[in-house]
């Protein structure tokens, strides 16, 4: 149905502009919409397949029938108590005739064409037989040819050039299974290493299932993630130096050692970006550089590498050591201990590397080193899911993998297992437009669904809806919530489909490091203007708005002060604080004014006011939060968006402290849910498979990021090439459905199509 009252007016679709969409949505949903015909409460339906409509329950053939024919066309702009129309009386009431033409109609979802046809696997003359891999293919585990020359070939060095979904765990775990059984290897002498625990842990599970395989020998195995393998070999040669009660195990640890530090340098806590700092610092450690060799090219640099030097001498002075200390340890230990090296080389005789894509420095180094006796290294990885470069990862290592190992044999492993034809070639094509790759095409293996789909919500909020709408339809008919996942290149991108989310019953999930938006920092200072606004008593508030207003803490108590010799509130307070600058004095004696009014305006209009006539535009910029990937300019203009959907400041702040609860529940709740939608980032969703996946703003600036545009201005690719592998292991995460969001909007300005779609 494409008409609906709404108090006086007659709202038809066809004359609504595109932007009116989500007010519309939700005021079916507080149940202000009804059929103009019978008066039933209406409800707006905006899914990605089919043009939005009015969902009537029950309609009489009166009411299909005349809204069906009254096409905005004919009644658009007339105000009238009530119009004959086939028949019918449209009852009274003015009919809203927007501005289409102001942001567009409803742009229509579509598919991705052009893909080359599913050609069907012509069956392959198997060359290797081998009589556990037939009992192991009666146990249900099959290879394919290329799988079974990855899992057979066990001497000398190995490259498996594993495609996403291509099977490399079974590889992994087939090719193990192999060496013990048929080849005899003693698993004592195998190291597995894994890129996280639960990999590792998975793996010695299905092995166990292996036939021949007994608990004992999985036992045996030395496998985990890097620092779990060298984290043991370190406490057994130096207890003394690495006792556990002496790791620090967790970010907020070092962030104080670095916080105290940055002090003396004359860095403020609040402001500098500690986080990013300790990011840095990782980076140069898991690249093995000291910080006697850094060379810093800017201020940020300088004072990373002051805080680098400094958290490295705390350390020793305290014997603390971190996560990234294990494995320079580990390397300092058997560099200068050769004795200890060779003891190693001699027991470990056979390494198998998972996600080698990923690996850093110093973990290359290692395996490297332990490795040169045997010479029998198998890695398995895919540079085109190469994404950690931020944390020291260099997908070099594996695209220059037969530099330093001439003889390296190469499998490739190009059979998708997980995704359906329409999928692989979108992802296919999506990957195709990278320079440094090693060319290879993946395959699927079934055909069994729809194109990829793109679709255009106006901005974030169409966007949020659409998806839950989706999936809700997607659930009414069989699917189950764990079917799904929706992903995005960053988490501060989530908050209106979790929003959606939290006002549906569909259960979701979320990270459990993910905050709520609105306790962003940036978010959370521009919400204590308004707090304060409304609650002129609150010490909390005041508080919270003075390094924004460049003003020490220590003011608070002389504000306190202040509000009990004067009688007055906080909000008063400003214009009798001293700070010694005349200027700053004379805007502070303004400032109660212009506090006190943004409780009567819109939130919008008052995040205006606070972001441009109360500075906070000048603070985000100055405190240096406008660093790569997070920007803090950009969380207003997020805040923003979400402040519009609001007629008062009071129902905001109603809303966000809300939020802010829920992300609490959601969490708590995430740790049991099984049968859950998953909402995640990009990297965090590696290696993971769902049935259908979305991934949120698929545009200029999301994806590819900003900050990796600007590096492409500036010449450098590199940036923009990890963007787009972005891209393809979000879009092979999905095994039957694939829809890539493409906003009109986003943050308020117009927005364009990833440059890694633009094959449509
Ligand atoms: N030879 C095979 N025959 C049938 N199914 C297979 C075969 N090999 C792997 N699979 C299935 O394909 C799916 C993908 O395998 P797996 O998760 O090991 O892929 P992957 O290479 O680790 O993927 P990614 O790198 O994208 O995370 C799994 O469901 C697995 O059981």
């Amino acid at each position: 149905m494409k008409a609906a009252r709404s108090g006086n007016d007659i709202v038809h679709l066809e004359a609504v502009s595109v932007d009116r969409l989500q007010t519309i949505y939700e005021k079916g949903r507080r149940s202000e919409l009804t059929c103009p015909i019978c008066g039933s409460l209406l409800k707006l339906h905006i899914g990605i397949h089919e043009p939005p409509y009015f969902d009537h329950s029950f309609p009489s053939p009166d009411c299909e029938r005349a809204i069906l024919e009254s096409a905005p066309q004919k009644i658009t702009g007339v105000s009238v108590d009530s119009q004959e129309h086939s028949g019918f009386r449209l009852p009274k009431g003015k009919v809203i005739r927007e501005s289409v033409q102001q942001e567009g109609p409803f742009m229509q979802s579509m598919p991705i064409k052009g893909n080359p046809a599913f050609l069907e696997k012509l069956l392959i003359e198997r060359s290797i037989e081998d009589t556990y891999l037939t009992l192991l293919e009666e146990h249900g585990v099959t290879l394919d040819e290329q799988q079974m020359a990855a899992a057979t070939a066990i001497e000398g060095p190995l490259l498996v050039l594993s495609g996403a979904g291509s099977g490399k765990t079974r590889v992994l775990t087939v090719r193990t299974a192999y060496m013990i059984t048929v080849r005899k290897v003693d698993p004592k002498t195998i190291m597995l290493v894994t890129f996280t625990a639960k990999a590792a842990k998975e793996m010695k599970e299905r092995l166990l299932s292996y036939p021949g395989i007994s608990a004992s020998a999985v036992n045996q195995l030395v496998s985990g993630t890097f620092h779990s393998v060298f984290y043991k070999i370190l406490i057994f040669h130096e207890p003394e130096k690495w006792q556990r009660n002496l790791l620090i195990k967790w970010n907020w640890e070092k962030e104080k050692i670095v916080k105290n530090a940055g002090r003396d340098y004359g860095l403020d806590e609040k402001e500098f970006a500690y986080d990013s700092a300790l990011q840095q610092i990782g980076l140069w450690k898991n690249s093995l550089l000291f910080p006697e060799d850094i060379k810093p090219i800017d201020d940020w640099e300088i004072a990373c590498a002051y805080l680098y030097k400094k958290y490295e001498e705390y350390k020793q002075k305290t014997m603390m050591y971190d996560f990234d200390d294990m494995l320079v340890g580990c390397y300092s230990l058997l560099k200068s201990r050769s004795d200890l090296l060779e003891k190693y080389k001699r027991r470990f005789q056979y390494f198998l590397v998972d996600e080698f894509q990923d690996i850093n420095k110093v973990q290359y180094e290692l395996i490297k080193m332990l490795s040169s006796g045997s010479n029998n290294l198998c890695v398995v990885g895919d540079d085109d899911q190469a994404i950690y470069s931020f944390r020291g990862s260099d997908p070099s290592f594996i695209l220059h993998f037969e530099k330093d190992y001439p003889a390296v044999k190469i499998v490739k492993l190009t059979e998708n297992y997980r995704s359906a034809h329409e999928i692989v070639a979108t992802a296919n094509r999506i990957i195709k437009g990278n320079q440094s790759r090693m060319d290879k095409a993946m395959r699927a293996q079934h055909n069994f669904s729809e194109p990829a789909v793109l679709f255009f919500p106006y901005d974030e909020e169409l966007e949020a809806t659409m998806i839950v709408t989706d999936i809700q339809e997607k659930v009414a008919l069989g699917a189950r919530p764990s079917d799904f996942a929706i992903l995005y290149r960053t988490h501060s991108m989530s908050r209106a489909i979790f929003e959606r989310l939290a006002a549906s019953s569909l259960p979701f999930v979320i990270d459990q490091d993910a905050e709520s938006f609105y306790e962003r920092r940036i978010v959370r200072g521009m919400l204590a203007f308004l707090r304060l606004s409304m609650q002129p008593q609150d010490p909390r508030a005041a508080a919270a708005i003075l390094s924004p207003l460049f003003l020490k803490q220590n003011v608070l108590q002389e504000m306190k002060a202040q509000t009990i010799l004067r009688d007055c509130d906080f909000i008063d307070t400003f214009s009798f604080v001293k700070t010694g600058l005349a200027f700053q004095e004379r805007k502070l004696k303004a400032l109660p004014a212009k506090i006190r009014s943004l409780r009567n305006v819109k939130p919008i209009i008052a995040l205006e006011i606070v972001e441009k006539d109360l500075g906070y535009q000048d603070f985000v910029k100055k405190r240096g939060t406008e660093g790569n990937i997070e920007k803090g300019s950009d969380d207003i203009r997020d805040l923003k968006v979400a402040a519009k959907q609001f007629e008062t400041i009071g129902e905001f702040l109603d809303h966000a402290d809300h939020m802010i609860g829920m992300n609490k529940e959601v969490k708590q709740l995430s740790k049991h849910f099984t049968d859950a939608i998953q909402l995640t980032t990009i990297h965090r969703s590696k290696g993971l498979e769902y049935k259908t996946v979305y991934v949120l703003s698929a545009v200029e600036g999301s994806i590819p990021h900003d900050f990796a545009l600007d590096s492409y201005r500036k010449g450098d690719v590199v940036p923009l090439e990890e963007e787009r592998r972005l891209m393809y292991v979000a879009a092979t995460r999905a095994s039957l459905g694939l829809y890539f969001s493409i906003p009109q909007t986003r943050r308020g300005k117009k927005a364009f199509p990833s440059r890694f779609l633009k094959f449509y």
